[in-house]
């Protein structure tokens, strides 16, 4: 089963993203998910072959946001992509059984589309506004969560679900107890100056009802 918590890198540079991801994992992070906006193909793969390079070291899953045919070239874990981004079902053609697909989702309908589709967990969101993301999808906040992963308890549908957007540490008990299987969080951790610290409260919170 998928580690309960993932972290979204955040850099306007190579140099700021690896100092992030480092960071991150340094402090206990064991899931990172590349998130490089807006650069050349160059860039990215350079940034891509460090980050999977890094994450290897750390033992940490890397799955790549968007980008399919780059989280192949550099056989990463994975790749999450976006409602916008590659279907699902073609992705998962491509990249093979062996591989994490991630998925954005909305709405309720968007979570069974990507389960026909074949996909591995959903990223539902956003939770609130964040500056992280530019053209946010409707705001679900805590009701939304629990109207839709009580449809996909009244549907028998499973898939691990990660809240995204805007979450802080005061937000994992009450999202946790919505159903969901953990949380993809950017900010917090990027911005803490405390990152051991955090994640150790993190992971306590989101395993809380773990029973080893
Ligand atoms: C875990 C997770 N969930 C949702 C997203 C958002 O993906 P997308 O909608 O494609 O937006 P961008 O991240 O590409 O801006 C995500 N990245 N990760
Ligand atoms: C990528 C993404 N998709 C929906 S919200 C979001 C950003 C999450 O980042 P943060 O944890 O800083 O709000
Ligand atoms: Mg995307």
């Amino acid at each position: 089963m998928y580690n309960r918590l993932q972290y979204i890198s955040q850099g306007k540079t190579i140099e700021e993203q690896l100092y992030n991801i480092h960071q991150a994992l340094d402090a206990g992070c064991d899931w990172v998910q590349m998130r490089f906006k807006n650069q050349t193909a160059k860039n990215t793969f350079a940034l891509a072959e460090a980050v999977k390079f890094l994450c290897e070291e750390y033992l940490a899953n890397f799955i790549v946001n968007d980008n399919l045919y780059l989280a192949q070239q550099i056989a990463a874990d994975g790749v999450h992509l976006g409602l916008t981004d590659m279907n699902i079902a073609e992705a998962r053609a491509i990249l093979g059984n062996t591989k994490i697909i991630g998925g954005t989702a909305n709405t309720f309908e968007d979570i069974e589309n990507h389960i026909k589709n074949g996909c591995d967990y959903i990223g539902l969101g956003p939770f609130r506004f964040t500056p992280t993301k530019e053209k946010l999808s409707p705001i679900l906040g805590l009701s939304g969560y629990f109207n839709i992963l009580k449809q996909m308890r009244q549907n028998n549908l499973k898939i691990p679900v990660y809240a995204i957007g805007g979450i802080t540490i005061e937000d994992i008990c009450p999202l946790m107890e919505t159903g969901i299987h953990g949380i993809a969080v950017s900010g917090m951790i990027t911005k803490s100056d405390r990152k051991e610290k955090l994640i150790q409260q993190l992971n306590e919170k989101l395993y809380a009802n773990v029973i080893v």
